[in-house]
């Protein structure tokens, strides 16, 4: 029974949101009864977890020790006051019970039910729910936090409008990376360039969070949508840090995990700005959009198939940019046996091809 996915009520507001949303999902017995109740107009105030600190906030009711389903809470919800389920959603311990928070815990909401549902959520670890009778909604109420729950097609509009852009901007990525690829080769890269690549890998990143909300509240219902969004990503996060090294004043692995924390929290229309960019890939002066810029070659190297992560960087330390490897690789193939690299003729040939020149 999928009741003991749930087994702890975390401390942590945060957890305790995603917790939230992940037990009314679509298809979660929890999600069954709330639909049941919609459809039958009723209303309900329901309290999942911290049971102690619950019953100490009210009064009166039905003492129960019954296992939780769907149909036995949408029976108790047909009773006035509040039904409380205990942490794990196995048993439903209360029903008719009423909830007496303190009064001056600050709250929004309008209606008793829902001013009740928000104080109740602050005094105590509880997840709170409530369905208005009146309004057809259902709200969760996290540490006095409202999360309005919506239908599944709802989500899946707003699901199939992020999967949209998600595969448009990976089409424009891949393409960006493709040009950005030949301009490499060519030795013809500007930091115009650099900063629109990196624009473009942060508004994946963007739509794939986002996705990644609506995949947590769909629940089970959401498992096409997570496989396509990985779909979407495929390949991306390592060619994206790769990227960052490749440019990076300071090429190291942590550096360029802190630079992509950075870029990940600059807003995503400021990455269009090649000084931005610049300034957060490490160099001192306001760099303009056409200044030059030099690739180490680590993201176009690990598309060749015959090098390994390790070599790359073995290659990249020997060489210093791709321009010089491609010089060796055009003049004098055999300088590369040198570096111990199993299949020097045919790394040479492959980055020929990709140079565009014939073997
Ligand atoms: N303190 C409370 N403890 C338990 N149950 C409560 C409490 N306050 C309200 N309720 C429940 O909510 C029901 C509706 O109350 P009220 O109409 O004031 O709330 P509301 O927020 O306007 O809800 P709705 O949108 O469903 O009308 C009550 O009949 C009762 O069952």
């Amino acid at each position: 029974m999928e009741s003991s996915q749930f087994e702890q009520i975390p401390d942590d507001t945060a957890e305790r949101r995603a917790l939230a949303i992940k037990m009314t999902a679509p298809g979660t017995a929890l999600r069954v009864a709330l639909d049941m109740i919609l459809a039958g107009h009723l209303g309900a105030l329901i309290c999942v977890g911290d049971r102690e600190n619950v019953l100490a906030a009210g009064s009166d009711g039905f003492a129960l020790d019954v296992s939780f389903t769907a149909n036995r809470l949408f029976e108790l919800c047909k009773m006035d006051g509040a039904v409380v389920i205990d942490k794990d959603l196995t048993r439903i311990v209360r029903a008719n019970f009423h909830l007496n928070p303190d009064a001056t815990l600050p709250t929004a909401e309008t209606g008793t039910r829902h001013r009740t549902a928000a104080r109740m959520s602050l005094l105590t670890k509880s997840i709170v729910l409530a369905v208005s009778s009146r309004r057809s909604l259902i709200t969760v109420y996290v540490d006095g936090r409202a999360i309005q729950l919506k239908s599944v097609p709802a989500i899946m509009t707003a699901v199939s409008q992020l999967s949209v852009a998600m595969q448009s901007t990976r089409q424009a990525l891949d393409r960006e990376l493709l040009r950005l690829t030949a301009l490499e080769l060519d030795n013809y890269v500007t930091l115009g360039d650099v900063a629109e690549t990196f624009y473009l890998f942060e508004v994946l990143m963007t739509v794939a969070e986002q996705l990644d909300a609506h995949i947590l509240e769909l629940g089970n219902e959401g498992k096409i949508t997570a496989m396509q969004r990985e779909e979407y990503l495929g390949g991306v996060n390592e060619a994206y840090n790769l990227m960052i090294r490749d440019y990076a004043e300071d090429s190291s692995v942590e550096n360029a995990r802190s630079i992509r924390r950075i870029f990940h929290t600059t807003e995503n229309t400021e990455l269009r700005s090649a000084q931005v960019v610049g300034r957060i890939l490490g160099y001192d002066q306001d760099l303009p959009a056409d200044t030059a810029m030099v690739p180490l070659g680590l993201r176009t190297l690990s598309r060749v198939s015959v090098v390994r992560d390790d070599m790359a960087a073995k290659i990249v330390d020997e060489y210093d940019s791709l321009q010089e490897l491609l010089n060796v690789a055009e003049t004098n193939p055999n300088r590369l046996d040198d570096l111990g690299i199993e299949n020097p003729g045919a790394l040479a040939n492959a980055l020929r091809r990709m140079w565009g020149k014939s073997e």
